[in-house]
């Protein structure tokens, strides 16, 4: 794929999420794009994150997973919608259903679908599924810092 992913695009006071900042050298540097209407990232887990047994993933890895792909999206759609650059995405909720355990080693496919945007406030549809298998469902709600938030 060679268009920028959406993490990508975030300015440098942004770009340090241990999930997907481009500038955090210890982080996951996950990677989302859209796919017409919706969104996808993809990611293999090291076996090092898995849960109580052996080739499972633990869950807190899939909520995270799902929380940054989530922010990435929110940012995207207001910068589509709006047309305007947008700040930064921070997760106000994230709500997930594990529904069948999640393999390491294998790539996951975590999707973003718009459900609402709303002033400052993007709520996300997400799924996490492993080779066409749904493995967790979930949304969240996103919202965007104010500009200079960081600084006050
Ligand atoms: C500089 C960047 C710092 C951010 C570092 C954190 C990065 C991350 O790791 S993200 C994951 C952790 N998340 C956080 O740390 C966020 C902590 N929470 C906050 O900062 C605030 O609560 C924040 C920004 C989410 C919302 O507060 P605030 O800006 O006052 O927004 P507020 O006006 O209350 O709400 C905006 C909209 O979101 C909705 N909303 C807010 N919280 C929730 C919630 N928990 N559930 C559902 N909806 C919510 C509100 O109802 C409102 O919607 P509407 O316009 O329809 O009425």
């Amino acid at each position: 794929m060679t268009e920028l992913a959406f993490q990508d695009q975030y300015a440098d006071e942004y770009a340090h999420c241990y999930g997907c900042g481009r500038l955090n050298e210890d982080g996951m540097k996950l990677k989302s794009y859209w796919d017409g209407e919706e969104t996808v990232c993809r990611f293999t887990a090291d076996p090092k994150f898995s849960g109580g047994y052996p080739g499972f993933l633990y869950g807190g890895m899939i909520a995270s997973l799902m929380d940054c792909h989530g922010a990435a999206t929110a940012w995207a759609a207001k910068a589509r919608t709006v047309q305007q650059e947008a700040t930064r995405f921070v997760t106000a909720s994230l709500k997930v259903d594990f529904r069948a355990p999640a393999p390491t080693n294998v790539e996951l496919e975590v999707r973003g679908k718009i459900n609402e945007i709303k002033g400052r406030k993007v709520v996300v549809d997400l799924t996490l599924s492993a080779a066409g298998k749904l493995c967790a469902e979930g949304s969240a709600v996103m919202v965007e810092i104010p500009i200079n938030r960081q600084e006050g």
